[in-house]
Parts: C-alpha cells; sequence; structure tokens
C-alpha cells in the first residue's frame, strides 16, 4: 500500500505534464485571435509568478522586482536576436534566464542581510532604476523596429502559444522537482528559521542566494517569452508598478503551489480584459490587485493553503471517524515497546571526551552570562546541564554551536579545535543542536524535514524506524497539522538520523505532558548506543534528569557550581542550597 502510494506520488506529476500537453494542443487548435494573445499572456505571467513562488512563497524573502528580471530576459532575447546569434529563440530564451539568474544573484547579494521593509525598498528600487535605465536606452532593435524571430515549428500565434505551454510546462515540473530536493526544503526552512537552518549545517546564504537565482531565471524565460509574442518589446511591460501587483498575486494566491501560480498568471490576464470590457479603465486591475493583497496579509494566509487546509481538515475528520471504529488498533505499540526503561550503555572511564568546552566566557555588556564554563562529555553520554532560570543555559549552548562567535574559551569535538567555525561548519562536523522555541518549518512534511536535516542518504525503512522509535509521526505526515510538542520530538529524531557525534537538545520535552515527557525520556536513553551519539541535555524536569543523565553540569549566574555523577551532584550541598531547595532534592 505505502509503495503503491508512493509510486504513485512519482508517476502524479509526469501524468499531470502529459494531460497538460495535451490540453494545450487542443486548446493551441481551438483558440483563436485575440484570445490566443491573452492565453500566451496568461503562461507567461505565470512563469513570472512561479518564480515569485520560490523567492517569496517558499523561501519568504520579499523581492518586488520580478519584472526587472523579465526585462533583462526580453533584452538579452532582443539582443541576440539582432546580432544574429547562434542557435535560435531557445538558446536565446536560455541566455536570457541564466543572466536573469546572475542578475538575481547580484541583487541578492545585498540582499542578504536585509529583511522586510527594507529590502522591499532595495528591490523595489532596483526595479525603478532599472526601468528608468530601460526607458533611456531602449530594447536593441526597438528603433529599427527589427522584430524577434520565434523558432521555426511555433512562428503562428497558436503555434507560438503551444510553444509557451511546452516551456510552462518544463518551468513547473523543474520548479516542483526543485521544491521537493533538498535545496527546496532549504528554502523552507530558511523562511521559518534562519537560525534553525544554519543549526542543520545548511548555509542560509547559498538557500537564499538560490531562491533568488532560481526566481529571476524564471522571471527572465518569461522576459523573454514576451519579447516572442510581442515582436519588440517596451519598457511599459516591465514597470515597477507591475512588478509590485504580480507580487501581490503570488501572496494572494500563494503561489509557491503550482496550480495557484497558474491561477494567478489567469488573474493576471482577466482582471484588466474583464475590466476593458466593462469599460472600466484598466489601472483599476491594479486596485483590485491592491485589495486582494491587503485581504491576503492580513489574513495571513492564502487562497491555495485555504483551499488544502479545507481538504486537510476533512481527510483528518474521515481517519478520526476511521480511528474510532477500530480504537484497539490505535496508540498501544509504542507504549509496549518502550515500558521497559533503559540505561545509556556504560562508557570507559578513561575514554577522550567527544566534546571538551574550556573558560568559556559570554559577556551581555556588564552581564557574564556564562564566566569560565568548562566541561567534557564522554562518547555515548548523556549529560545533564541544568540551573535556575537566567544561569546561562541557553547562552552556553550558542556559544558551543558557533551562534555567540563572540566568546571567549576553546571548544573541542573529538580533540579538533572548533572554536573559530560558523555554526554551520560546527553542525556539519557532527555538533548539532535542537532549539527551546520551535524551529521545525511547518511546510514540509516529516519525511522531508527529516531527509534535510540529516543530510545524508536513508532509506525509507530506516527513516521510519527512527521516527517509531522516537513516538513520531510517519514519515507522510505534515508538519503543519502536527503539534509543537510533537514537532520538537520529530527534530530530535532528525538530529539523531544525521549521526551527530553530540546532540544538544535544549528543553526538548517542552510542551509534552506529564507521561509523554517520561516516554520521552525512556527513548532518549536508548539514542546514545542506537546511534553512537553523545548527548548534553538542558532540561528543568528534574525526574526527568534524574532517570536519563549519567553526568550532571549545574550552573548557576553563568559560573559552573557542580558537576559529576548525577547521583553527587543532585546530593551536593551547595546544589540544594543555591538552586533547588531541600524540598525538591530529598524527593
Ligand atoms: N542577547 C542577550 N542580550 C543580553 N542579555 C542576554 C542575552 N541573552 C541572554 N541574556 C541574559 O543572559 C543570562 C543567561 O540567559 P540564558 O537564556 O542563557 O539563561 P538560561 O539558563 O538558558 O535560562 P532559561 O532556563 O530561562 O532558558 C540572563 O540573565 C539573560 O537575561
Amino acid at each position: 500500500m505505502l509503495l503503491a502510494n508512493r509510486r504513485m506520488r512519482a508517476v502524479l506529476p509526469v501524468a499531470v505534464a502529459v494531460v497538460s500537453l495535451g490540453v494545450a494542443w487542443a486548446l493551441s487548435v481551438g483558440l483563436s485571435g485575440y484570445t490566443v494573445y491573452l492565453a500566451i499572456s496568461m503562461v507567461t505571467a505565470t512563469i513570472s509568478i512561479l518564480g515569485l513562488g520560490v523567492v517569496t512563497g517558499s523561501a519568504g524573502i520579499i523581492a518586488l522586482c520580478q519584472l526587472t528580471f523579465g526585462a533583462i530576459g526580453a533584452w538579452v532575447v532582443t539582443f541576440l536576436n539582432q546580432n544574429e546569434a547562434p542557435g535560435g529563440f531557445v538558446v536565446w530564451l536560455i541566455a536570457g534566464a541564466a543572466v536573469a539568474a546572475l542578475a538575481g544573484v547580484l541583487l541578492g547579494l545585498p540582499a542578504l542581510r536585509l529583511r522586510g521593509v527594507n529590502l522591499a525598498v532595495v528591490t523595489l528600487g532596483a526595479a525603478a532604476a532599472f526601468d528608468v535605465l530601460l526607458v533611456q536606452t531602449q530594447f536593441p532593435g526597438q528603433t529599427e523596429g527589427l522584430s524577434v524571430e520565434r523558432p521555426g515549428l511555433f512562428s503562428s500565434d497558436r503555434e507560438y502559444f503551444f510553444f509557451a505551454m511546452i516551456v510552462l510546462i518544463v518551468c513547473a515540473y523543474l520548479v516542483f522537482l526543485l521544491q521537493r530536493s533538498r535545496v527546496g526544503s532549504s528554502w523552507k526552512a530558511v523562511s521559518f528559521s534562519e537560525r534553525g537552518t544554519a543549526a542543520v549545517g545548511q548555509s542560509v546564504r547559498s538557500a537564499k542566494l538560490s531562491a533568488f537565482a532560481v526566481s529571476a531565471a524564471l522571471g527572465g524565460v518569461a522576459g523573454g517569452l514576451l519579447a516572442g509574442q510581442v515582436g519588440i518589446p517596451y519598457a511599459s511591460s516591465f514597470t515597477p508598478i507591475m512588478s509590485l501587483a504580480l507580487y501581490i498575486l503570488a501572496v494572494m494566491s500563494g503561489a509557491y503551489l503550482i496550480d495557484m501560480a497558474v491561477f494567478g498568471g489567469v488573474l493576471w490576464v482577466l482582471v484588466p480584459e474583464l475590466l476593458k470590457r466593462w469599460g472600466v479603465p484598466q489601472d483599476w486591475g491594479f486596485v483590485i490587485f491592491g485589495l486582494l493583497g491587503i485581504q491576503a496579509l492580513t489574513s495571513g494566509s492564502n487562497l491555495g493553503e485555504a483551499i488544502r487546509g479545507g481538504f486537510r481538515k476533512r481527510a483528518g475528520k474521515r481517519a478520526a471517524a476511521a480511528a474510532e471504529a477500530q480504537p484497539d488498533d490505535v496508540g498501544t505499540s509504542v507504549l509496549d515497546v518502550f515500558a521497559v526503561p533503559e540505561a545509556a550503555e556504560p562508557v570507559p572511564a578513561d575514554a577522550a571526551p567527544v566534546l571538551e568546552v574550556r573558560d568559556l566566557g559570554v559577556q551581555f555588556g556588564a552581564l557574564k552570562a556564562n564566566d569560565d564554563v568548562s566541561l567534557e562529555v564522554k562518547p555515548r553520554s548523556i549529560m545533564g546541564l541544568i540551573g535556575p532560570n537566567g544561569a546561562g543555559k541557553s547562552t552556553f549552548v550558542d556559544a558551543v554551536s558557533g551562534f555567540l562567535p563572540q566568546h571567549t574559551g576553546t571548544v573541542l569535538l573529538d580533540g579538533e579545535d572548533i572554536t573559530r567555525l560558523s555554526p554551520v561548519a560546527r553542525a556539519r562536523k557532527g555538533l548539532r543542536r535542537t532549539f527551546q522555541q520551535d524551529r521545525v518549518p511547518p511546510q514540509l512534511t516529516v519525511e522531508a524535514y527529516v531527509r534535510f536535516v540529516a543530510r545524508k542518504r536513508l532509506d525509507h525503512d530506516e527513516l521510519a524506524d527512527a521516527l517509531a522509535f522516537l513516538g513520531c509521526p510517519p514519515p507522510e505526515a505534515q508538519l503543519a497539522s502536527v503539534d509543537v510538542g510533537t514537532r520538537r520530538l520529530i527534530e530530535v529524531a532528525a538530529a539523531v538520523l544525521s549521526g551527530p557525534r553530540v546532540l544538544i537538545l535544549d528543553e526538548p520535552a517542552a510542551g509534552l505532558s506529564h507521561e509523554e515527557h517520561l516516554q520521552f525520556g525512556h527513548r532518549l536513553t536508548r539514542i546514545p548506543s542506537r546511534f553512537d551519539t553523545a548527548i548534553v541535555l538542558i532540561e528543568h524536569d528534574l525526574d526527568l534528569v534524574r532517570s536519563v543523565c549519567t553526568e550532571l553540569t549545574v550552573l548557576d549566574f553563568g559560573r559552573v557550581l557542580a558537576q559529576g555523577p548525577s547521583t553527587e551532584v543532585l546530593d551536593d550541598p551547595a546544589v540544594i542550597a543555591a538552586y533547588m531547595g531541600d524540598a525538591e532534592m530529598t524527593q
């Protein structure tokens, strides 16, 4: 059944592409005159919006200059046409996409440090500057009235529509594959949390730049196609206000979903066309798009998600009804498997530490959040890092995992000094961490997220086993439909599957019920021996700490208060007095 589902998922997109091609052919035969022209415009707009779906929808980056990339694509095509460059239209189109992609990366570089309104201003500014340049210089061949030569087989409008549809199908299929690849996961991850992305060894920079490049390339293809459509393109087809309207359409429709990009492309042409037929000036189309955008931005959702959310809800209800019908089959296996707690395998006393931190110091202004903190973590051990609120535990994790590069002291992983390495490099070396806050991108499936975090080939059974081992939902589950507590478990499972040397868990059981806490403890104790990983656990629940940690380090006011075997540390009068209080310690 599962295999059949997986095959189905692989075959379905190809089937959709083939059917779309058939529909395109039928339309190219059936449509006539002006309608063909409008249909070509819909196709070019869809490709442009697909690009916005990548950069804005998936990667969460505001880019208000999509038609600038279109203009670049059109410029390259007209330039190569004027110079009778070899290869013909298809080659010119690809060249236009490549140049637009390069421009996307160049614009993306300064945009790496910007977010929100600042990024909006920069991209809109770039669009305005390019528009001025274009109006001044015009497209190559424009003054001579030199028309772009379409591909030989597709010279009539109908044939050209079919050609444009082929290009759209190819683009949509490539975007589909990219969205499901590691690159696509990196876009969704970076959109949700840059820190979370870096912590799993994915460069935030390359995630953002690749989104810019792909988006701009698609913009370039759309512009090149438009040049072939109109013959002689003009700057008025690529104005900043039109880029803004296209952006709004992409946000409103949810253009990272391919069908919704098509819907956006249809609206882009249909709204002004209907206005024209009703005798209303077409510029009112911008007002309509603006209103739709305000609605989408204030609701925080988009049309595509709303439609899919409705379907998911219905499917959820059906699944719940089916589960009610068979109550005995559900939810017992995991409890049975993990009923007996198991301690982590003992580690030889003389084993070299896998993680060694020496004299770590972090200062925020006058506050010493970490002051000469040193600790050693043995292979396959579980060390607890505890202390009252504000003791400096999260600061310690941030510093060790590379997120606070200004710290003093030394961090050694397997004896190698990693103090100067970035968070990405540390993660790739095998120092992984999780966060107190939810950093699991909800747009991914469990499987896509785990594969993205693991950064290595995992066969489906291995992945499903590990998820079941930690009591996580199945690989096909959508993270958006999973509660926060369970998402934390999935975060741990994914980090474990990356095969880290050391895994630092920052309050991983937050959000779980008491019973789930205990179950989590049972599972945690099995991880070091099963996955050959050492764990540093930050946790406030002392029951959990007691049951799983072999060693403890207690922080207080940024300094190490006590360190050693758990039982000894928890009996230390200084720890009792300074941190937990007699009553809690004697339980
Ligand atoms: N970016 C920052 N700027 C200034 N002060 C900070 C910053 N981050 C943390 N601190 C301060 O450093 C101290 C240690 O904070 P930290 O979050 O590391 O403690 P913690 O032990 O993890 O606390 P909790 O258990 O509540 O998570 C606190 O006094 C906190 O207010």
